[in-house]
């Protein structure tokens, strides 16, 4: 009895297990891949080459193997060119719950960019922003209220506002981490990020006012990540109350950049309605907050492990700060700092802030032999640019005097491309260059876990948040 159970158990084992494994191997492939393939067949064109996982999960296992386990991000994509070859930097697979194509080489990221029609901007978790937010919005609507975006963030004059607001709070930050002695560079660099943001955003100084509106922001760019599954519990659903909350916070209005979207007009003397200028608001505060303390904490980060870098980037700013004789200063003098902008690039080519960039396909696309199916997710793989070696000569260096030339064209692509580019890419270089100065010319600080290893989900940063020692020079 006991050896006929035996072999029962073996026989699961040796061959009921494997062939059900291999089914599930093959199921996705069977049920998308092979049906598109067998369509395609005599037209000369066929799928991206690639896999598509097990049933609902895809590829994610292996996905989170290399981002979570093995913590080598990249080799994700460096195993597909390895196993299917270059290509056109296409492959197919199927990620966070759909079939979808990456898109990895500059070539492709550039023809989808610029292919608007075909490949739009879809979060899942949109409507936390507003129906009538810049994410949200397509074709004519989305470049009618990009330029008032653009207009009020982004500019040389607002650029020039934006210096001399932000920079008395940056000071009052830097001298409070220095009276700490001791501090977590990411959680600093948030609550500056937001003091200032609530500033330029939401009229608010610092304060517990400020503090509940920063928590509230917390929870709806929590939200804007998660899955969109609204019930109580869910991250999403918190970030819907929240969402529901900030909309009527009366600070919102007359802050700053409210007055700014409010006087704004189009070529035809119009202006943005409210319910237009609370979603834009709220994605600015959204797509700022994160983004701008993971390229600060990076840069708290790289220049402890670079001191050469840094010797170089305090010799340019103690040389401006001597120049301004107490003043602050502006965006034009930044504009004329060298190495400091080549330290800003260079930072945010390393944090890696916008890991990947989701579309959606509206309709079959074929490029260069292959087919893009319709209804598919596009992934914009926009961390391989910075981090592929025959992009970035040994990228993982800091090293700003790459930027001595510029980058090859379409392998630079941290705010994106296309009509879909960063809203806030001027206002963001601008907030780490001031960073930069009033750290580099007044600070001294050294990291506590050098060695500490580095996470890359949601974000790419050091597990220890940049535990550092601070303090005046
Ligand atoms: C280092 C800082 C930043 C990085 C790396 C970054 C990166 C990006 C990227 C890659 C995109 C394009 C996403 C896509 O193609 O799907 C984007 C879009 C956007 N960003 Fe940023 N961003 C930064 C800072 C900011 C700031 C400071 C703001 C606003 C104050 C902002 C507001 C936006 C908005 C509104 C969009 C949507 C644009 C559109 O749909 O047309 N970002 N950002």
């Amino acid at each position: 009895m006991e050896a006929s159970m035996d072999r029962v158990w073996l026989a699961w084992l040796l061959v009921v297990l494997p062939v059900v494994g291999w089914v599930l191997w093959w199921s996705n492939e069977l049920r998308y891949a092979i049906p598109l393939e067998f369509r395609y067949s005599g037209t000369g064109t066929r799928l991206p080459p690639g896999h598509m996982g097990f049933p609902f999960l895809g590829e994610m296992i292996t996905f989170l193997w290399y981002f979570k386990v093995l913590r080598r991000p990249d080799e994700f994509i460096d195993s597909k060119r390895c196993k299917y070859g270059d290509g056109e930097g296409m492959y197919r697979t199927h990620l966070f719950g759909s079939t979808t194509i990456i898109a990895c080489l500059p070539s492709i990221n550039k023809f989808i960019c610029r292919s608007d029609d075909a490949f739009i901007l879809q979060w899942p978790t949109v409507d936390l922003m507003g129906r009538t937010a810049l994410v949200a919005v397509q074709g004519k609507a989305h470049a009618r209220i990009k330029s008032y975006v653009t207009n009020a963030v982004n500019r040389p004059d607002a650029l020039r506002r934006i210096a001399a607001h932000v920079q008395p709070r940056m000071v009052a930050a830097l001298q409070s981490w220095a009276d700490k002695g001791q501090v977590k560079g990411y959680d600093e660099a948030k609550k500056m990020t937001f003091e200032n943001i609530g500033k330029l955003f939401v009229s608010l100084e610092p304060g517990p006012l400020l503090e509940s509106m920063n928590k509230l922001f917390r929870g709806l760019t929590k939200g804007f990540r998660a899955q969109p599954f609204n019930f109580p519990g869910t991250a999403y659903h918190h970030a819907f109350q929240v969402r529901l909350q900030v909309s009527s916070i009366q600070s919102l209005y007359g802050s700053e950049l409210m007055d700014g979207l409010m006087q704004i007009e189009d070529d035809e003397g119009k202006k943005l309605s409210d319910q237009e200028i609370i979603d834009n608001m709220v994605s600015l505060v959204v797509g700022g907050y994160e983004s701008v303390t993971l390229a600060s904490t990076w840069a708290l980060y790289l220049l402890a492990k670079f001191p050469n870098v840094l010797d170089k980037l305090r010799e340019e700013n103690m040389a401006a700060s001597k120049n301004k004789k107490g003043d602050f200063i502006t965006s034009e003098d930044i504009s004329k700092m060298k190495y400091t902008n080549k330290v800003v690039e260079e930072t945010i080519r390393m944090a890696n802030v916008a890991l990947i960039s989701f579309r959606l396909v509206t309709r079959e696309v074929e490029y260069k032999g292959y087919k893009i199916p319709k209804d598919w997710n596009v992934i914009l793989w926009l961390r391989y640019l910075h981090t592929n070696p025959e992009n970035f000569y040994d990228p993982m260096c800091f090293n700003p005097d790459r930027w001595n030339e510029p980058a090859r064209p379409g392998t630079y692509q941290v705010f994106g491309a296309g009509s879909r580019s960063c809203a806030g890419n001027m206002l963001a270089r601008l907030l780490i260059a001031l960073f930069l100065h009033h750290l580099s010319a007044g600070y001294k600080w050294e990291l506590i876990n050098p060695e500490a290893e580095i996470i890359y989900l949601p974000h790419q940063k050091p597990v220890d948040g940049v535990e550092i020692k601070f303090s005046k020079i």
